[in-house]
């Protein structure tokens, strides 16, 4: 079990001493692990940082390399398995490793929460193999080359990616057309009908758009009528197609519905990031983004507001919609989070990960 994994890792084996022999021996015990965790990989309490130091920094890879075999996309889509490979390598590589949230492990965590929703009786009784590709696709690629600095950024600073994009949907834009490219370098996808490869970069398109989170009140609007007006139907390939982009929104800020020792290093790793943009912003004399100044917030502060406005409704549709054991699990964990950042004492506020 995970628990036992934990305690293999404080285990007194690992000490300065070892030989280069004794070193390999425990790169296999790691990988062994991180492959034994593959099993639980379903579970809400997946517990994507302790499978990242397992897998030696390649959650990303390992993971949805995994979630392809084990949904048998390889044979069914033919694909060539280097060529997966070295897809999956060059998508994690294009993320920052120096950003503090949206880097490679935040693209894995929000796959493997892409795929306990695409387990769910709503979705799994009714999305094709081509759904479920697009799905693990959009989620690995969602956020690629993201440089750590929201859009307002870009457009105060004169980015080149602002203009590009018309000052709109100017990251998600590039993420996308980004995943596109890597897809057309690897050749993935290269003996696809040439229609066949349109279609999905086109729909690859609008689920990354659809995790622009300053749209967030059309997605929800729209899947409150639908189920309001119970029109929503999984025989019909565009609802499914809907229903994939809000299980991706749903996926991309889950992260405050985790259990609280995950969801806290979460939440300080994106209030690190909101904050290193407000010092650059000090530092060029523009005005200090809302919740990017350290001097008026706190991480508590910040996830009171992002739960009660951003993620609370979201969920609660979600699970109008998806009626089931997990999400019951996610607003219970949503609600104690919510709890303990508004009751506990500030020393309990503190985000750690545990050493190797
Ligand atoms: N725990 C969190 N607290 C505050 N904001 C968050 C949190 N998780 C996600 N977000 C925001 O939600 C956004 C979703 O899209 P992005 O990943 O581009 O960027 C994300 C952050 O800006
Ligand atoms: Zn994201």
């Amino acid at each position: 079990s995970v628990r036992s994994f934990q305690s293999n890792l404080h285990s007194p084996h690992y000490s300065k001493h070892h030989t280069q022999a004794t070193h390999h021996m425990l790169d296999q015990k790691y990988i062994g692990q991180a492959k034994c965790m593959l099993q639980k990989v379903g579970s809400w309490n997946f517990d994507i940082f302790l499978f990242e130091r397992l897998s030696n920094g390649n959650s990303l890879v390992d993971l949805t390399f995994h979630l392809f075999s084990e949904y048998g996309l390889i044979k069914l889509f033919r694909l060539d398995l280097l060529k997966l490979r070295r897809f999956l390598v060059i998508v994690q590589e294009a993320y920052h490793s120096e950003n503090p949230y949206h880097n490679a492990l935040h693209a894995a965590d929000v796959t493997q929460a892409m795929y306990c929703y695409l387990q769910e009786p709503q979705l799994s009784e009714s999305l094709t193999s081509c759904d479920i590709l697009l799905g693990l696709l959009a989620a690995a690629t969602h956020d690629l080359d993201h440089p750590g600095v929201n859009q307002t950024f870009l457009i105060n600073t004169n980015h080149y990616l602002a203009s590009l994009y018309q000052n709109t949907s100017v990251l998600e834009n590039h993420h996308w057309k980004s995943a596109v490219s890597l897809l057309r370098e690897s050749g993935l996808l290269s003996h696809f009908p040439s229609e066949d490869r349109q279609c999905l970069e086109t729909r690859l398109g609008s689920l990354i758009l659809a995790t622009d989170i300053s749209r967030q009140n059309e997605y929800l609007s729209e899947f409150r009528t639908r189920l309001d007006r119970a029109e929503l139907h999984m025989n019909n390939s565009q609802d499914r197609h809907f229903i994939l982009q809000m299980a991706l929104k749903c996926a991309d800020i889950c992260n405050p519905c985790r259990p609280w020792h995950l969801c806290k290093l979460w939440s300080h790793k994106v209030t690190e990031e909101f904050f290193n943009q407000g010092d650059i912003e000090r530092r060029l004399n523009l005005d200090v983004s809302i919740l990017c100044d350290r001097n008026s917030n706190s991480v508590a502060k910040i996830q009171i507001g992002f739960i009660s406005f951003v993620v609370e409704p979201l969920f609660v549709e979600w699970a109008r919609f998806s009626d089931t054991p997990l999400s019951h699990v996610m607003l219970g964990h949503m609600t104690s989070n919510k709890f303990n950042w508004t009751h506990l004492p500030q020393k309990d506020l503190r985000g750690t990960t545990q050493k190797l």
